[in-house]
Order: structure tokens, then sequence, then C-alpha cells
């Protein structure tokens, strides 16, 4: 039997950011392996049109959630949506609903956060540091809690190149930062963003890091423990390989390769490519909170969920894996053939950027003018060029985390707990779970059929033929300039015609002879 499944049993669990990509997975292995846990409190707002009750009703009826539904038939009855927002006062929880979460909930995991690079300070403050100051203030609130698990990210710290699983301050208090976020106007939090985020890439990173500064802070007598993971990639294996529903990572970027709009990156081939499959974290963060409630540890212990200094793969090596799954599994209606090049030159690769991606698109725009639609591909390519840039920062180096408290954690867990809550990543194989995560973007992020994969591939055909067609054209024309204005060329010319003249005629000769 699993203790951690077995703990996790009659339980009322908090989940903030339960409709996130980690989220989801995080529910739904808690109920697949505790199914008589209590409750599931998620805090939730409307999006997109649509109710609390219809996100929840939506996330219940997806895929990922088939397998949950015939182990635990009222899973609906489990759940408890409480309509919440993270960037208000007391997340404007009704008094009823608060009075609830207060009194019953036994475990918090706080998901929730905003995780887009360009987030204005102000936005990501408010909820990656002012409500994780706020759900805490709540915490201290609830007789019942056993353990708050917070997920930070193990690039908090990329400033560093070798992290150790414990809090780096940052220079400016948070509290200072929260206090100024109200009073500043935006126009001098952008003046003074570059400078508060100092060698960081970007707000998220930063305000991550004014996170965990604050669940220190704020720790009080609670049972507190903070997940780092690195970047999170589809499933390994729970509850089937290779689901994904979101662009971030590199499931945006595999999707923009596969459909040929990105062929060449800015990157360092050799570089460690940290992903972590989400099914991984999952299950550390499961463990991690068994672990925090029942042994109570004296301090917050941070793991750090990598995979780069037990099982490292690098960049060059995903780029190839992920082109050779393009071949047998090709993305439909793709713009141009894929490639997936890491270039660590600059020039090279402002070159391709130029040649193989704005290029393309200009003569497709004009293409479309032609034939009287509009052009959109510019567009798509200048937004695309953007998170590229983004992303850059982290193709391009190396980090080093020390994973001690997770391997001490490893070693505390029963054979059973080992399997059924695996997170040793050492046993992940790159080549496997690289194809079945590009399988899974094509099945459930772009919804494509596999009996359009024949036709795929007769399109990539196509694709290469006029590839073809069009270098040759270019190259003709290209050289017929050439000629008219250079007597070099012409002379060039007339040398390689004659001696391709002379060639032929010397092999129909002696072939004539042998007859
Ligand atoms: C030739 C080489 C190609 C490689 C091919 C295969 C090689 C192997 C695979 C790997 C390639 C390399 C991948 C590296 C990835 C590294 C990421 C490193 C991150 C480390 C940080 C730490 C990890 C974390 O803690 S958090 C998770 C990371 N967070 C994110 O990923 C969020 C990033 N997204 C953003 O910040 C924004 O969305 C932004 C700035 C990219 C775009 O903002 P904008 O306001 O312009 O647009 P949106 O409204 O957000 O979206 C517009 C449009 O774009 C779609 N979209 C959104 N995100 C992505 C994305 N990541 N990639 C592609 N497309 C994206 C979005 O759906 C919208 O589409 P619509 O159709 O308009 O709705
Ligand atoms: N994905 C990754 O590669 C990595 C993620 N992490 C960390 O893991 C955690 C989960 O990330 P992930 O699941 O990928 O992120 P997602 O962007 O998929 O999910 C974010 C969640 O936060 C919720 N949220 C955001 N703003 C609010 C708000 N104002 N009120 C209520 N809820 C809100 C979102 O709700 P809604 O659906 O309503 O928008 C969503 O449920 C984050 O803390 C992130 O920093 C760490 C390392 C890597």
């Amino acid at each position: 039997m699993s203790m951690i499944a077995a703990f996790y049993s009659g339980k009322s669990i908090l989940i903030t950011g339960a409709t996130g990509f980690m989220g989801k997975v995080l529910m739904e292995k808690l109920f697949r392996t505790s199914p008589d846990l209590k409750v599931i409190y998620i805090l939730v707002r409307p999006k997109a049109g649509q109710t609390t009750q219809q996100r929840v009703f939506q996330i219940l009826n997806s895929k990922l959630f088939e397998k949950v539904k015939e182990i635990c038939p009222n899973v609906h009855e489990k759940i408890r949506a409480i309509y919440a927002d993270l960037n208000q006062n007391d997340f404007a929880i009704s008094k009823e609903d608060m009075q609830e979460l207060l009194s019953c909930t036994n475990i918090v995991f706080h998901c929730a956060a905003t995780v887009r690079f360009d987030d204005h300070l102000r936005h990501a403050v408010q909820l990656n540091v002012t409500a994780t100051q706020q759900l805490l203030i709540m915490a201290s609130q609830m007789p019942k809690l056993e353990a708050f698990i917070h997920i930070s990210t193990a690039f908090s710290n990329c400033n560093l190149t070798h992290i150790d699983e414990v809090i780096y301050p940052c220079p400016v208090e948070p509290k200072k930062i929260i206090d100024s976020m109200e009073w500043l106007d935006d126009a001098i939090i952008d003046e003074i963003t570059p400078k508060l985020i100092g060698d960081r890439p970007n707000t998220y990173t930063y305000t991550k890091a004014l996170g965990e500064m604050v669940v220190q802070q704020e720790s009080r007598n609670l049972n507190i423990a903070i997940i780092r993971p690195s970047i999170v990639g589809a499933t390994w294996q729970e509850p089937f390989p290779g689901w994904v529903d979101n662009l971030n990572g590199p499931s945006g970027l595999i999707i923009a390769a596969g459909k040929g709009f990105l062929r060449s990156i800015r990157g360092a081939p050799m570089a460690v490519a940290d992903l972590i499959p989400v099914d991984t974290v999952v299950n550390l963060t499961l463990a991690v909170g068994w672990y925090t409630a029942v042994h109570r540890p004296k301090s917050t212990l941070i793991y750090h969920c990598t995979s780069g200094n037990l099982n490292p793969c690098n960049w060059g090596k995903m780029g190839f894996q992920v082109l050779a799954t393009f071949e047998k599994v090709p993305f439909e209606r793709a713009f141009r053939r894929p490639n997936a090049d890491f270039t660590a030159n600059t020039i090279t690769s402002q070159y391709w950027n130029a040649v193989s991606h704005r290029a393309p698109a200009i003569i497709y725009d004009f293409y479309l003018r032609l034939t009287g639609r509009k052009p959109r591909m510019t567009k798509i390519m200048n937004r695309l060029l953007k998170t590229v840039s983004m992303i850059e920062y982290f193709v391009n180096r190396s980090w080093e985390w020390s994973t001690y408290n997770t391997e001490m954690l490893m070693s505390e867990l029963s054979p059973e707990d080992q399997r059924v809550f695996n997170f040793d990543v050492r046993q992940l194989n790159w080549l496997e779970y690289i194809e079945n995560y590009v399988l899974g973007i094509k099945k459930y992020l772009l919804k494509e059929d596999m009996a359009g994969i024949p036709e795929a591939k007769q399109h990539l055909k196509r694709l290469r033929n006029i590839h073809y067609l069009f270098n040759t054209a270019l190259f003709l024309i290209a050289w017929r300039l050439l000629i008219a204005r250079s007597q070099m060329a012409r002379n060039v010319w007339f040398f390689i015609v004659s001696f391709c003249y002379k060639f032929l005629s010397y092999f129909r000769a002696s072939s004539t002879l042998k007859v």
C-alpha cells in the first residue's frame, strides 16, 4: 500500500492554479491515487466567457480525466470550485467560502502564477508575490493545516550558474516592492524595472525569486516546502505519455518548427536542455506534501525538480530527435519543410533569420496579396521571433542545480511509493520521451488526426520540390545577371560549358569505340 496515497485519503486539499497545466495534472493524480480524499478546493476565476463551473466541467470532461472517471466516478462531487481572483483583495472570495476554506483545509498546493516573460512588473508582483503573501496569511489561519507547498521555478536564480536548494535573497525586500507597486505609476515602474530585475532576463524569474523570499518571511509556524521545477514538458508516463495542453516552454516552439515557420534558433547545441515532465513534477510535489506534513522538517526545505545533473540531454540532441519525429509523424499543412538548427553564432543566426524566416514570410505575403488575400505571414513571423528572442537566454546557457533534498526524499520513500510517485528522472529515456512529446502535441494540442499522416508526407514532398525549383530558378537568375555584368563570369561560364562539351564528346566517342 502506498503511504503517500493513504496520507491524502480523507484530506481536504486546496489548490491554486488548478486550471493551469501543472494544476490539472496534480488534481488528476490525486484523484487517481487517492480516490477517497475528502475534497479538493480549487480557486478559479471565470475566463473567456466561461463561468467557474463551466471551466471545471470542461476539465473533467477532457481526455486527461478519462481514467479518473473510471476509478472515482463521483469525482465531480469532490471538486469544490471556489470563485476567486488572485489579483484582488482576499482573492474576492465570499465570506462563506473563506470560512469553509479556513476551517477545513489540510494541505495547500500553491501553483497559480503568471508565467509570461514579458508581464508588466506590477502584474507579475501582484500574482507571484502579493498573492503568495496573502495566501500564506490565509494559511496561518487554518487550524487543520498540515503542509503548505509552494511551486516556484528552478530559474528564480538564473542569474547564478550553480544553484543550491536554498533561498537567495534579492537586494530589495519584497515588502518594499509590494508597497511601491501601490503608489508608483506605470511609467516609473517601466523605468525602474531593468534596475530591479538586474541580471535576470525577465519579470517572471525576478518575481518568482521575490515570491520565495515572501514564503520564507511569512512562514511563521507553518510546515512549508518549495518545489523548483525547471522547464516543464508533456507527461512522461501518467496518465498517458505525451499529454500537453498549452504552448508554454518548448511546446509552442516545437509547433512552430513542425509547421516549418521556425527553422533555426540562436542557441548553444551543447547547452543542457533542462526539461522535466509534468508528471514527474507532480509526483515529487505529492511526495513533498506527504513528507512535509508527516516528518515536519525544522526548516523550509527546497526541492529542485530538474533533469540536468542526473540525466542530461542537450538542445542539439533534442532538436535532432524532434526533427526525426517530424519525419515519421509530420504536422499537417506545413508552411515549409521542418528544420531544427541550433547555432551559437549571432551573425549566422541573424543571417538565417533573414533568409529562412523573414524572406519566406515576405514572399508568401506577396503571393497572398497577388491572389487577393490579406497578408498575415510577416505578422506571425514577427510574433514568433519576439517569442524566440525571449527564450534565447535559456537556450544559450547551462545551469547546475544541486538535488540533495530531492534525492534524500527519494531514499525516504517505500519501494511502492517510489513506483507510484516516481520522480526518478534517471529512468527517463529522452528519445522515447521526445517522440511521445511531439506526438502528444500533434494529438492533444493541434488535434490532428493520425489518418492525415500520408497526406502530410505528400505535402512535405511537394514543399521539397518547390524548394528545389525555387533555388534552381534563383541560381539561374543570379548567374544570368552576373554573366551580363562581368567578363570574368562570362569566361568562367565559357570554360565550364566547353569543358562539359569536351567531356561529353569524349564519353560518346569512347562508348562508340567499345561497340
Ligand atoms: C529551430 C529550433 C526550433 C526548435 C525545434 C525543436 C527543438 C527542440 C525543442 C525546444 C526548443 C527550444 C525551447 C526552449 C524553451 C525554453 C523555455 C525556457 C523557459 C525557462 C523559464 C522557466 C520555466 C518556467 O518557469 S515558466 C514557463 C515558461 N513560460 C512560458 O513559456 C511563457 C512564455 N510566453 C510568453 O511570455 C508570452 O506568451 C509571449 C511573450 C511569448 C507572447 O506574448 P504576446 O502578448 O505577444 O502573445 P500572447 O497573447 O501571449 O500569444 C499570442 C499568440 O502566440 C501564442 N503563443 C503564446 N505563447 C507561445 C509560445 N511559447 N510559443 C509559441 N506561441 C505562443 C498564443 O497562443 C497566441 O496565439 P493566438 O493564435 O493569437 O491565440
Ligand atoms: N510551465 C513551466 O514550464 C513551469 C512552471 N513553473 C511554475 O509552476 C506553476 C504552475 O505553472 P503552469 O501550470 O505551467 O502555469 P499555467 O500558466 O498553465 O497556469 C497558471 C495558473 O494560475 C492561475 N492564475 C493566474 N492568474 C490568476 C488569477 N488572477 N486568479 C486566479 N488564478 C490565476 C491560472 O488560472 P487561469 O486558468 O484562470 O488563467 C492557471 O490556473 C507556476 O507557479 C509556475 O511558476 C515552474 C517551472 C516551469
